[in-house]
């Protein structure tokens, strides 16, 4: 049987707000067994960005990123975000080691060929160096990944965090028993987005369809659903979206996503 590897995500509303974050990251910290942190920050980015004149535009959940924006995603995600976070778990005696996908060739992608839309720098995962990420976590450190990857050819693209989390425990399936968790502010996966404790507790295929279908699925739930039926169909074991105390297995209200 191979080992249990835990690849937890955050967002960026959690990300915005201190507490919230400090209380993660202290659970994060408790958590037993090996772990992956990955981290978003597109609301950081946006409001960055913004201070510096350059507009935000998002598709699908999806940032359009010119090399303008690149310069901010990396700035922030690569820099702010990814070095605060990790001392805050220096802090909290976890070793961490912050990543982009260039760091140790983690995450090689493909910047997005243009169809409908060109959405700039923004890269489709490749691979992922499952053995490379492997040999920092046997070493003892815990992986802490931006919303960053490269091409291989000298170029960082911007790539959703949650993608990267997927594509992640994909890899690492190889080794591993791996299991996602997708933390984000709201309990789960909402019946009703006015409606905090409309959490819809089990989402298989058939009702992601039903729930696309109705519109109930939108904005930043579009790519953390698709990514999550990538990653049960390629490996991964267990998926839950919910906030941050389902870490705390005392609380049972979040979405469980099977096949
Ligand atoms: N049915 C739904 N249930 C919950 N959230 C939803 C739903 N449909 C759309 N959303 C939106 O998806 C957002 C979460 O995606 P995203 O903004 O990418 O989160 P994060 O970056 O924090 O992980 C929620 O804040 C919410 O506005
Ligand atoms: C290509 C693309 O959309 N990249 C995302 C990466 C950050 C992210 O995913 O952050 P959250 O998890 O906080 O939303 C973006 O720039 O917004």
């Amino acid at each position: 049987m191979k080992e249990k590897l835990s690849i937890i995500k955050i967002g960026g509303n959690i990300i915005e707000d201190e507490t919230s974050l400090q209380a993660f990251l202290k659970l994060f910290a408790n958590l037993e067994g090996k772990k992956i942190l990955v981290h978003g920050g597109g609301k950081r980015a946006t409001h960055i960005a913004s201070k510096l004149g350059i507009e935000s535009q998002m598709v699908n959940g999806r940032r359009i990123t010119d090399a303008e924006t690149l310069e901010v995603i990396t700035m922030v995600y690569g820099g702010l975000v990814n070095k605060n976070v990790v001392a805050k778990l220096q802090a909290l005696n976890t070793n961490a080691i912050g990543l982009t996908g260039a760091d140790i060739n983690s995450i090689q992608s493909v910047k997005r060929p243009v169809k409908d839309i060109d959405f700039g720098f923004v890269g489709d995962v490749e691979s992922v160096a499952h053995d490379s990420i492997d040999k920092l976590i046997q070493a003892g450190f815990t992986p802490v990944f931006c919303a960053i990857s490269h091409d291989g050819n000298g170029q960082l693209l911007n790539t959703n965090a949650d993608t990267i989390t997927s594509q992640v425990a994909i890899g690492m399936s190889k080794l591993y028993d791996t299991s996602i968790y997708y933390c984000f502010e709201l309990n789960g996966v909402l019946e009703d987005i006015n409606d905090k404790n409309s959490v819809v507790k089990h989402i298989d295929n058939s009702l992601y369809q039903d729930l696309l279908a109705k519109g109930i699925i939108a904005d930043g739930m579009l790519p953390k659903l698709e990514n999550c039926f990538a990653a049960l169909k390629n490996g991964v074991s267990t998926i839950n979206m919910g906030n941050t105390e389902m870490l705390t297995q005392e609380n049972d209200n979040f979405t469980k996503i099977t096949l």
